[in-house]
């Protein structure tokens, strides 16, 4: 029989590509199967698909075990995931974050048309059963993914939640979960590299590049305020002085500079009177109120400075007015320069409404502003700040070299240690974004933090000194079982770290919604169950009513980050990163999420209105205590920081093995409506190694909050390569009928091969 000229023209192209014909051929007969021998589809672009394909083929072999031989045979109806490696051979780690789903109702990557927050919680998986692992069943999930007994996730594309028995018996298409390749999202590729880290040849999918995003001309920018007033200055003025000026990585440009000593081993940090009086104490004592910070729920930016206010300075565009109004919110008129939140910082409207106070905004502004010469952000903040894989890239003009390369530290000051960035691939800089060392309040989300909130059983107020060194442990230690979380040497206990790796591991700790009331505002408005909410093991420092003082061991998130780190740009492709500078021993508090506190009907604005923003990074939701009660209403809240954040904005992901955890902190008041969500580290680690997280993604799942990326963790666990090891099962083991079919598609006659001229 003569060959068929579309299998010869194929094997040609991939001739041509330098493919051998061995390997086109057998993914080739899948594909024709795949596409029901519709040529059109695996010619199209230059057989795209096909060397898609090749190349999936090719990596999966690199990484599967021979086919066991029992199941080369076996008929793959309608069915599996049975196929894959027993989730005893890995830790299962259950994905639970928040999740967005596209606005329009597609994919998630659409997220950045605009994602509603409450479709953010696209919660249509049932409740597993009893020993199963809720592994992808996160509530975050935007589609219905259901998790087999395996472990392994099972997504409906379709709106109806899956039954248990569906998901047990793991009755899921594999036409659903693994459609014809679609257009993958790959970042531009790094000047230089291949985007296949370790392959010189072309990346099999399509790139679509984003095109440079337009700034967003939003009419206002809504300002967060901040729910804890800053440090006083002192702290840090006093702390500048021991700066260690000095190149902490060899072939860093840029070297980070401790302006505090290094407090491991410490038990007794350096403090003063004026530290010791507390924000709250600070911010009552201005108004005579008790002893509270009451967090002022609006602040709203306009852009237009004349419009509602008068500029009381005289027209100095440095100034910015902080007007009150009738409700208490503050009103933030400013020239046209952005004003960081900081301006936000205010203590309360003395005198009522239309009261203004007026604000420098030099004193405020902690972008890049200070360093550039006086050159101001635009307006509004960049809407992609986080990924610059995918952002555009910030080809830095000399100016902007001489800004960032200046300041050397992108707190701006705001910590206690400088936070440096290098570069060691090419010019790129880091994204613009605020730092902040604190979460900022964003309008409706308020946090009420009211020392009088907090009861003598949540405090230690009869205590003196370190809480931690006392023979009997405060009533502070009672949310951890009576006993401190943190040593004397300020890390955590190894049994209390342990505990919540093991808490984050097991499905039994999650608790599932039939009707999450995080659905009610979802586009179609359909009350669904959740993909599960972890409960957590919490920590409880001490605080301002309590007896002990600002050095207490018990108080160590509160007092921010004090570790060398550094922000790099890494160079396996995942964008920048967080690493250390110095060993960390494991037990440590590294950094605390920093960001916008948002309600998630708020986050449900925001990304209808700026679309972009926050399109790479994950919002966190707090819901560590959701299953208690206290979290249940359209305000619960999350930490967003697209625009506003801190270091750990830097932190990339890794599957399962991350080094770091995240572990809810209660400091202002036994609320858990609100609390801090610290890292801390899982093992030792060396200096310079990345510090990582797992967000936990599914990547099964296109339907997610924010563009979806090919993970290059590295892990063995990597849940990405699981996808693709799937993919090469089904792809592979399929029927005898079907090769049988296909062998006449390709000519038949056995042995017989197609050359390339
Ligand atoms: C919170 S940001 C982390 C910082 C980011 N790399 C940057 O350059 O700003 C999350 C984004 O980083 C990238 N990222 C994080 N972990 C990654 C991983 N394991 N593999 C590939 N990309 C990753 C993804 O683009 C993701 O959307």
């Amino acid at each position: 029989m003569a060959p068929n000229p579309k299998v010869v023209a194929a094997f040609r192209a991939m001739a041509s590509l330098g493919i051998e014909e061995h390997k086109v051929k057998p993914v080739l007969k899948k594909l024709l199967r795949l596409y029901d021998k519709n040529w059109e589809l695996i010619e199209e672009e230059n057989y795209r698909t096909l060397i898609d394909a090749i190349f999936d083929a090719d990596e999966n072999q690199e990484l599967e075990p021979e086919p066991d031989p029992a199941k080369k045979n076996k008929k793959v109806d309608a069915v599996e995931v049975d196929d894959e490696a027993p989730a005893h051979e890995e830790p299962v780690r259950p994905l639970k974050r928040l999740r967005l789903r596209g606005q329009d109702g597609q994919s998630s990557r659409l997220l950045s048309n605009g994602g509603p927050i409450s479709a953010a919680f696209p919660l249509k998986s049932p409740k597993p059963e009893p020993g199963t692992v809720p592994g992808s069943s996160s509530r975050l999930q935007p589609q219905s993914t259901s998790v087999l007994s395996n472990g392994n996730a099972v997504v409906d594309k379709g709106k109806k939640p899956l039954s248990p028995e569906d998901t047990l018996r793991g009755r899921i298409s594999i036409s659903d979960r693994n459609p014809p390749p679609a257009v993958f999202k790959e970042p531009a590729v790094e000047p230089g590299t291949s985007p296949l880290s370790n392959n010189k040849t072309p990346h099999p999918y399509p790139f679509i590049i984003p095109k440079p995003e337009p700034v967003d001309e939003g009419p206002d920018y809504v300002v967060p305020i901040s729910m804890i007033l800053p440090e006083p200055s002192s702290v840090r003025d006093s702390s500048a002085k021991n700066d260690t000026a000095g190149e902490q990585d060899g072939n860093n440009t840029v070297a980070s500079q401790c302006r505090n000593e290094n407090v491991e081993g410490e038990d007794i940090l350096p403090s003063s009177n004026e530290e010791a009086k507390s924000n709250a104490e600070l911010a009552s004592s201005s108004t005579g109120e008790d002893a509270s910070v009451k967090v002022i729920p609006t602040v709203c930016l306009s852009k237009e400075p004349e419009a509602n206010g008068t500029l009381i300075d005289g027209g100095n565009k440095d100034s910015a007015i902080l007007s009150c109004t009738a409700n208490g919110s503050i009103s933030v008129k400013s020239s046209p320069a952005l004003i960081a939140p900081q301006a936000a910082v205010s203590p309360p409207c003395p005198s009522g409404p239309d009261d203004a106070v007026l604000v420098s905004k030099k004193d405020v502004m902690n972008d890049f502003s200070e360093s550039d010469g006086g050159k101001e952000p635009e307006e509004p903040v960049p809407q992609n700040p986080c990924n610059v894989m995918n952002a555009p890239k910030h080809h830095h003009t000399i100016d902007d070299t001489r800004a960032v390369g200046a300041t050397n530290d992108l707190t701006k000051g705001e910590e206690k240690v400088k936070i440096s960035w290098v570069n060691n691939s090419n010019n790129d800089i880091p994204p613009p974004f605020h730092y902040i060392p604190r979460n900022l309040v964003f309008r409706d989300a308020y946090v009420n933090i009211s020392l009088s909130r907090i009861g003598s059983e949540d405090c230690c107020s009869t205590c003196m000194g370190n809480c931690v060194l006392s023979s009997k442990p405060c009533s502070c230690a009672k949310k951890t079982g009576g006993d401190f979380a943190y040593t004397a040497q300020g890390v955590l206990k190894e049994k209390f770290l342990e505990e919540c790796i093991a808490i984050s591991r097991d499905p039994q700790n999650y608790s599932y919604c039939k009707e999450c009331p995080l659905e009610m505002s979802k586009n179609d408005g359909c009350l669904e169950p959740c993909k599960g909410h972890l409960k957590r093991k919490f920590i409880k420092e001490c605080w301002s009513k309590c007896g002990c003082g600002k050095h207490c061991g018990n108080r160590i998130v509160q007092r921010g980050i004090s570790r060398n780190l550094q922000v790099f740009l890494t160079s396996d492709g995942k964008g920048w990163g967080l690493r250390t500078l110095e060993d960390l021993p494991k037990g440590a508090f590294v950094c605390e999420f920093v960001g916008e506190i948002l309600t998630v009907e708020e986050l449900h604005e925001r990304n209808l209105k700026y679309p972009k923003s926050g399109k790479y990074t994950y919002p966190i939701l707090l819901d560590a205590e959701w299953n208690s009660g206290v979290v249940k209403d359209n305000h619960a809240l999350c930490l967003y920081a697209a625009s506003y954040g801190n270091a750990a904005r830097f932190i990339n992901h890794r599957c399962l093995d991350a080094n770091l955890i995240e572990i809810p902190v209660e400091v202002e008041g036994p609320s858990h409506h609100y609390y801090h969500f610290a890292f801390f580290t899982s093992r030792n680690i060396a200096a310079h190694e990345e510090l990582t997280w797992d967000y936990g993604i599914d990547f099964d799942d296109d339907d997610q909050p924010v563009e979806l990326f090919r993970c290059k963790c590295g892990s063995k666990f990597c849940r990405n390569m699981k996808r693709s090891n799937r993919a090469f099962h089904h792809f592979f083991f399929e029927t005898k009928e079907f090769f049988n079919n296909l062998e006449n598609e390709i000519g038949g006659e056995k042995g017989k091969t197609f050359t390339s001229k």
